[in-house]
């Protein structure tokens, strides 16, 4: 569904993400596990197109690598930023519209207030007042309302409470299964990540050191890695 070949990304004459090659599966979760600082959300920037990178980004059997981040959207990538990056003075109901762009919809579809009823509640509410937990669902919601294939999600955990973050693995699971789409997450919390991915790659600095899927993903090795 979505694959890169030979990825690599650099900040001027620095190479960050060093040659990265990895495929998701249709209806698959891939966690991409890392530390601060690995290249994750150098990883996540180049895939959606909001930075440059040398390689083969593919979305499907299409080469997206030279399109913009918009035409990678209407392909069916949708992206949920580091931070969430809510529209804070837009109502939570004008966020998640702000996301049917791409699909020339003007509807939000029912499912997504199904997936997360607290927004349903608060959707006259300004996105700046909600809580962090809260701003997530509707970030996730907005990506959702582009009608994605592919939903990639950088850090959906941090600054998050764990009780929160438990809800936040069942959501996702219920997207995939519901909307029978394909999540990349990108994390640091090992509980979420086996709560969620059907995979795992670990990230050090810019390459990939470790993958393992299903059975076969050791968490102790894994945590290894994302200890300092
Ligand atoms: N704007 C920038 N200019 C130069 N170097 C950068 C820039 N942003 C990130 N880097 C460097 O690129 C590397 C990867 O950073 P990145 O933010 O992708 O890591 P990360 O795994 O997502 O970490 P975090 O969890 O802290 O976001 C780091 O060495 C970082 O210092």
């Amino acid at each position: 569904m979505l694959s890169t070949q030979d990825l690599r990304v650099s900040y001027g004459m620095s190479e960050v993400i060093h040659g990265i090659s990895f495929t998701v599966g249709e209806t698959e979760t891939v966690a991409i596990m890392g530390r601060n600082g690995m290249g994750k959300t150098t990883l996540f920037k180049s895939l959606i197109g909001i930075m440059p990178a040398q390689g083969t980004i593919r979305i499907g059997a299409e080469d997206v690598g030279k399109r913009q981040a918009y035409e990678r959207v209407k392909r069916g990538l949708a992206y949920v930023p580091q931070g969430r990056l809510v529209f804070g003075t837009l109502t939570v109901e004008e966020n998640i519209a702000a996301g049917l762009e791409a699909t020339g919809r003007r509807k939000i579809p029912g499912d997504i207030y199904d997936l997360f009823p607290v927004l349903r509640d608060m959707r006259r509410r300004k996105a700046g007042n909600l809580s962090g937990g809260q701003q997530q669902q509707l970030a996730i919601a907005r990506a959702l309302a582009a009608d994605p294939k592919v939903l990639l999600l950088d850090e959906p955990t941090e600054g998050i409470q764990p009780s929160i973050i438990k809800d936040l693995a069942k959501t996702l699971n219920e997207i995939k299964r519901t909307r029978q789409i394909s999540i990349v997450v990108s994390e640091q919390v090992l509980s979420f990540a086996t709560a969620i991915a059907d995979r795992m790659l670990v990230l050090d600095k810019g390459k990939i050191a470790h993958e393992a899927a299903g059975d076969e993903i050791d968490a102790k090795q894994i945590s290894r890695y994302l200890t300092v």
